[in-house]
C-alpha cells in the first residue's frame, strides 16, 4: 500500500467520523468533548513541530493559549472587533509571542530551556490573574463574542465542525510542511545543530519558525475556548493545561498523526476518569507513566510498528532508479585554478593556558588539495573549526573567496561554499541517508517556507528534483544502494563516506575533511584516497586533517604541519617528509629520526 494512499484513506475515515458522528447525538456533554478534542488537537498539532521535531522542550504553552484567548476577548468584548477578524489577529499577536520566546531558546537547551519556557507560563498566568483592569482576573471577561455563520449562530454541532475543519486545514499544511525540506531541518536541528548550521541551515531561523508555528495553533486553540464560551478568566491559564499539552504530544508521537491521537485518548480519558474526581489525577498520571514506559516513542510508532507487521509493504521504501545519472557540481561558476581561495593571516585562539592556535598564517588555493598535518593536540581540529566558523579566533583575519569571515555565523560561512566533515561524526543519525544528504541541499531547493507549508506545485517539483540530485551525489559516493537505510544503522566507514555525501551537498568551493580516514579499514582507506582524487577533479578545493601519513603524502599537493598550534612547516609532501623539524614533532627529538621518518613518511601508519 502506498504512504500516499494510506493517508488519503485515513483523512477520508476522519473526515466521515467528523461529519457523522456529532449528527449521531444530540447530548451536549458529548459535543463539547468532541469540540475538545479538536481544540487539543490544534494546541498539540503545533507543539509537536516545537518539542517532537525540533526537540525545544516547552512546559509554557498555556501563556500562548491565553494569548490567544485574551486577544479575541479583548477585541470582541471590548472593542468591538468582528469576530472571525479578532479570531486570525489571535494567531498573528500568538505567533509574536512565539518569536518572543524563541529567542531564549537560541541561548539554552533542554532543561534550561524547559525552565525558561515555565516562567513564560507563569508570567501569563499571573498577569491575567493579577492584571485585572485589562484582563478581569477571576472574574474574567465576559461578552466575548463567537463567530456566526452569516446572521446565525453556532450551536454545539457546528462548533464541532468548526474546530473539525481547522483541525484538517492544519494536519494537511503541517503534513506538508513536514514531509518537506523543514520537516527534515527541524530534525536536523534536533539531532546535531551544527552539523545542521554547517551544511547552511540556520538554526537560529529553524528554531523561531518552529516556535511560532507552536505558538499560532496554540493561540487558535485559546482564541477557540474563549469564543465558545463566550467567557474566559485566569482560572483557565493553568500550568496544568502546559502540561497536558505536552503529555499529548509524548503520549501521541512524533508522527504527524500523534497529537490526533494523544488528544482523542488523553480528551476521553481525563473526561472518563472525571466520574471518579477523588482519584482521577492519581489514575491519571499512573496510566500516563505506564502508558510512556510501554510506548516510549509514543502511541503512533506503537501502532505503526504493528501495521507494518500487518501489512510489511507500509515499510517499503520507494525503488531506486535503474540508472543514475552522473553527479556533476553545475551551482558554482569555475573559479581560476591555483588562486588563493582562502587567506588567513595570524589566527590566535586561546582557552586559559593553552594555545592551540597561535598566530597561524595559510593561504588554500584553488584546485588543491592541502593536508593539516601535526601530532595530537596540535590544534588541527581547532583551526578547522576556526576556518568553518564554528570556533571564533581571539585575533586574526580570515578572507574566503573575497569575503571576510570572521565573526560570521557557521551558517554564513557554509553559504560561501565552505562545507565540513567532523571528526566525531555529527550524522542525522535517526534520517535515512537520503534525507541527510537532502538537508545539505536545503539552501539550493527553490521552494520557501511558504510554499512548503501550503504543498505548492514548486515544493513538490524541488523535491523531486532535489531526491534525484541527493540519488546522484550517492551514487557519486557509491553508496546509491543505501539510500533508504537509517544513517546511525550503518557501518563507521560508511557513515563517515555519508559525513561527505552531505557536504558535498551543499555545491561546496572548499571542503574541510576531519580525519576522514579515522576508523576506516585499510581497503576502505585506499577507496578515501580516489574519493578525494574524483572530489578535487570537480573542482573542489579539499583541506584535510589526516593522521594516515600514506593517504596524506598520496593525496596532497601541499601540506602544512602544526605543532603546539604554531605552523612549524609547509610545503609538497616530499619536502615535508624529509623536513627535520616535522620529524622532531613527531618523536619529540631531533635524534630519533629514523623512527621519525617512519612515522610522517607513513611507514608505521595505516
Ligand atoms: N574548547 C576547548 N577548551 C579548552 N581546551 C581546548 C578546547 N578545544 C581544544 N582545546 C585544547 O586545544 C588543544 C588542541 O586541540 P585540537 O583538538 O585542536 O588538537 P588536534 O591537533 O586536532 O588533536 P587530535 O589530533 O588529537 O585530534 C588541546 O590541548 C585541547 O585540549
Amino acid at each position: 500500500m502506498k504512504a500516499y494512499n494510506t493517508h488519503w484513506m485515513g483523512l477520508m475515515l476522519v473526515v466521515a467520523a467528523i461529519v457523522i458522528g456529532p449528527q449521531l447525538t444530540n447530548n451536549g456533554f458529548y459535543l463539547k468533548i468532541m469540540f475538545m478534542i479538536g481544540v487539543n488537537y490544534l494546541a498539540a498539532a503545533g507543539l509537536n513541530v516545537l518539542v517532537g521535531h525540533t526537540g525545544q522542550k516547552s512546559l509554557g504553552h498555556a501563556g500562548l493559549f491565553a494569548v490567544g484567548a485574551y486577544t479575541v476577548a479583548v477585541l470582541t468584548a471590548r472593542h468591538g472587533w468582528n469576530p472571525w477578524v479578532a479570531f486570525l489577529a489571535a494567531g498573528v499577536v500568538a505567533a509574536l509571542f512565539g518569536a518572543l520566546i524563541a529567542l531564549p531558546a537560541l541561548r539554552v537547551k533542554g532543561p534550561a530551556l524547559a525552565m525558561v519556557t515555565i516562567g513564560f507560563g507563569i508570567v501569563a498566568e499571573k498577569v491575567v490573574a493579577e492584571w485585572q483592569d485589562v484582563f478581569g482576573g477571576q472574574a474574567g471577561i465576559y461578552g466575548v463574542v463567537p463567530p456566526t455563520w452569516g446572521s446565525q449562530s453556532l450551536d454545539d454541532r457546528d462548533w464541532v465542525w468548526l474546530v473539525s475543519a481547522l483541525c484538517i486545514v492544519t494536519h494537511l499544511m503541517l503534513r506538508s510542511l513536514l514531509n518537506g525540506k523543514y520537516g527534515r531541518a527541524f530534525m536536523a536541528v534536533n539531532t546535531a545543530e551544527v552539523a545542521a548550521e554547517s551544511v547552511g541551515v540556520s538554526v537560529y531561523r529553524i528554531k523561531v519558525i518552529a516556535f511560532v508555528i507552536s505558538a499560532v495553533t496554540c493561540g487558535f486553540a485559546g482564541a477557540l475556548i474563549a469564543q465558545q464560551n463566550q467567557f474566559i478568566s485566569s482560572d483557565f491559564i493553568t500550568f496544568n493545561m502546559s502540561i497536558f499539552f505536552l503529555l499529548i504530544v509524548l503520549f501521541g508521537g512524533s508522527s504527524v498523526y500523534g497529537p490526533l491521537l494523544g488528544a482523542v485518548v488523553l480528551t476521553l480519558l481525563d473526561n472518563f476518569l472525571a466520574r471518579w474526581p477523588h482519584v482521577q489525577h492519581f489514575t491519571y498520571g499512573a496510566l500516563l507513566l505506564f502508558a510512556l514506559y510501554a510506548m516510549p516513542d509514543g502511541l503512533s510508532a506503537w501502532l505503526r510498528s504493528i501495521a507494518v507487521r500487518i501489512f510489511p509493504g507500509l515499510a517499503r521504501h520507494p525503488a531506486l532508479p535503474s540508472a543514475l545519472s552522473p553527479w556533476r557540481l553545475h551551482a558554482n561558476e569555475a573559479l581560476e585554478a591555483n588562486r588563493p581561495l582562502l587567506e588567513a593571516k595570524g589566527l590566535y585562539k586561546a582557552y586559559g593556558g593553552v594555545v592551540p592556535t597561535n598566530d597561524v598564517d595559510l593561504t588554500l588555493r584553488t584546485g588543491h588539495v592541502h593536508s593539516l598535518i601535526g601530532p595530537n593536540g596540535a590544534g588541527k581540529t581547532t583551526l578547522l573549526n576556526i576556518l568553518s566558523g564554528v570556533v571564533e579566533p581571539d585575533r586574526g583575519t580570515i578572507r574566503f573567496n573575497g569575503t571576510d569571515v570572521v565573526g560570521m555565523s557557521i551558517n554564513g560561512v557554509a553559504r560561501l561554499g565552505l562545507a565540513r566533515t567532523f571528526q566525531n561524526l555529527r550524522l542525522f543519525v535517526d534520517m535515512t541517508v537520503l534525507d541527510n544528504v537532502k538537508v545539505g541541499l536545503h539552501r539550493h531547493m527553490e521552494a520557501g517556507f511558504w510554499s512548503c507549508l501550503f504543498g505548492s506545485r514548486l515544493s513538490a517539483r524541488s523535491e523531486i528534483q532535489a531526491t534525484e540530485e541527493a540519488l546522484q551525489i550517492l551514487g557519486f559516493l557509491g553508496l546509491a544502494d543505501k539510500a533508504y537505510e537509517r544513517a546511525g544503522s550503518l557501518p563507521y566507514g560508511v557513515q563517515r563516506r555519508v559525513e561527505i555525501a552531505r557536504a558535498l551537498a551543499t555545491h561546496p568551493r572548499l571542503l574541510l575533511l576531519d580525519e576522514p580516514a579515522a576508523g576506516l579499514n585499510p581497503h576502505e582507506t585506499r577507496d578515501l584516497v580516489d574519493v578525494i582524487a574524483r572530489i578535487r577533479d570537480l573542482g573542489i578545493t579539499v583541506l584535510l586533517i589526516e593522521h594516515h601519513m600514506d593517504l596524506v603524502m598520496r593525496i596532497s599537493d601541499h601540506v602544512i604541519v602544526l605543532d603546539y598550534g604554531q605552523k612549524i612547516a609547509e610545503g609538497k609532501p616530499a619536502e615535508i617528509q624529509s623536513n627535520p623539524r616535522v620529524i622532531a614533532a613527531y618523536l619529540g627529538t631531533e635524534d630519533e629520526t629514523d623512527d621519525a621518518n617512519d612515522v610522517v613518511t607513513g611507514a608505521t601508519h595505516g
